[in-house]
């Protein structure tokens, strides 16, 4: 075990009620909106390749000219209420929304910066109708958060000059001064979500990240922090130099997923993803494979079915509307939820093994198991291995819940569900009510002897 003072402060998950909460959200809404979305990808006619979210770093753009993008923020058609309805349908729980992304543009009149909507044609707060919006549509709120800022004159990428250095010390005071405001004029937020923190500069800086930490906990108690904001002393990143994670939950699965329990180490986890293959802020052009309801409604099932949250991004337009793709998703989506919600709300990791059928997720605190089904068997038979003593006293559909299934017993505590062939292309839902016998009935399931 080596020494840190700045490695993690915690083994295990947080068993706190807010962490609780967190831990069964199950759906949650990214937002990505900023100068960004006004290009959205696109500059004199010619479109930039990466995610539109980074043009300021194309080469295409003078950096001079994208920072005057703030002469045209006026996002006349934005209405908060608009998209908290949006996420409310979709069966979100929770929202990280971008305060300030990498071009260090805030959407919050900080005091800090004159780089803010208050220097805007909009003039106005962004985040306080956001937050009052998702607030009272009983969505909790975090609040993403970019450690780099290529606005700020004091960034540095590494510390390399004393010069370097006495910048930077004054951008880590930039950097802490916007967090406490943020937290102080936003206290409803749950939490921070943190990126741009991987660069060699803030890498260095393990002691004031860590105090820093201590200091935004004290004030907010009960906030949740990620693993991707600070290293610690040896350079370690999301896992300290023992190997435990840093902060409250992992932020690693960022367009990627897990694929078997093992590879989230017992961790609280969120997976954010995108709807097209890389474009957080807003593109015009929306290339390649752009995900469809089916595919992110089974993303939503297995994050849930291996103990993590879902976080699916939208990018509103420069404008402040929705784009049309977008509410599209949300209300398919939102249809199944309507339907299926009760197997991704406070739902955990089944400890079954998996089926080729689909995921199993199991309530927490109760003896309800889910079987989230994509691929139905050609049988309509399911297979389901339970844990020894554990049997199934009801089997139904949750779109036909009064209709019972048969469950037949195939072997030891291996059982078929028999489910004539549904109709329709949706994923649908098996509950399996289970109790605990104690019965250790005749086992007449013999192993044969090889
Ligand atoms: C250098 O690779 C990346 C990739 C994505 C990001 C940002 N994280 C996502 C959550 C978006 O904000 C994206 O811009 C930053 C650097």
């Amino acid at each position: 075990k080596i020494e840190l003072k700045h490695g993690s402060h915690r083994i295990g998950k947080r068993t706190d009620e807010v962490m609780q909460k967190w831990r069964g959200y199950g759906l949650g809404q990214f937002i990505h909106w900023g100068l960004y979305a006004i290009p959205g990808g696109e500059w004199n006619g010619k479109q930039y390749n990466g995610a539109a979210e980074w043009i300021r770093s194309w080469n295409g753009i003078p950096k001079s000219t994208y920072d005057s993008l703030i002469y045209k923020f006026n996002p006349v058609n934005f209405n908060a209420d608009e998209w908290a309805t949006t996420a409310k349908q979709m069966g979100a729980k929770y929202v990280t929304i971008t305060t300030k992304h990498h071009d260090g543009f805030c959407l919050w009149p900080s005091k800090y910066t004159s780089y803010t909507v208050a220097n805007s044609p909009w003039k106005k707060d962004i985040m306080k109708p956001l937050v009052d919006a998702y607030d009272k549509a009983g969505i909790d709120v975090i609040l993403y958060f970019s450690v780099m800022d290529w606005n700020h004159p004091g960034w540095r990428y590494d510390i390399k000059t004393k010069e370097d250095s006495v910048a930077f010390e004054g951008f880590k005071q930039f950097t802490r001064n916007q967090l406490i405001e943020l937290l102080t004029m936003y206290p409803t937020a749950k939490g921070l979500w943190f990126d741009g923190t991987w660069d060699k500069s803030w890498v260095k800086q393990a002691e004031f990240a860590d105090q820093l930490e201590t200091e935004m906990r004290k004030l907010r108690p009960g906030l949740i922090i990620g693993s991707r904001f600070r290293a610690d002393e040896k350079g370690k990143r999301h896992f300290d130099a023992n190997n435990v994670l840093m902060g409250d939950y992992e932020q690693g699965w960022e367009r990627k997923l897990p694929n078997k329990i093992e590879d989230v180490h017992g961790n609280d986890w969120d997976c954010v993803m995108t709807v097209p293959e890389n474009q957080w802020g807003y593109n015009k052009a929306w290339k390649g494979h752009i995900k469809t309801a089916n595919e992110l409604i089974e993303m939503t099932a297995k994050s849930v079915s291996l103990g993590g949250n879902f976080v699916l991004n939208f990018g509103p337009q420069g404008d402040g509307a929705i784009r049309k793709e977008e509410k599209q998703l949300a209300t398919q989506i939102g249809n199944w939820m309507k339907i299926n919600k009760e197997a991704i709300y406070n739902c955990q990791y089944a400890g079954l093994e998996k089926q080729d059928w689909g995921y199993f997720t199991k309530k927490t605190g109760g003896n309800k198991l889910y079987m989230v089904v994509f691929n139905a068997p050609v049988s309509g038979a399911y297979r389901v291995k339970l844990p020894a003593k554990m049997g199934i006293t009801k089997a139904y559909a949750l779109a036909t819940p009064t209709q019972s299934l048969s469950t037949e017993e195939i072997h030891t505590n291996e059982y078929f569900i028999h489910l004539k062939k549904q109709g329709g292309d949706q994923p649908f839902v098996i509950v399996l009510e289970t109790k605990n016998s104690s019965d250790n009935s005749g086992n007449v399931y013999d192993k044969a002897k090889t």
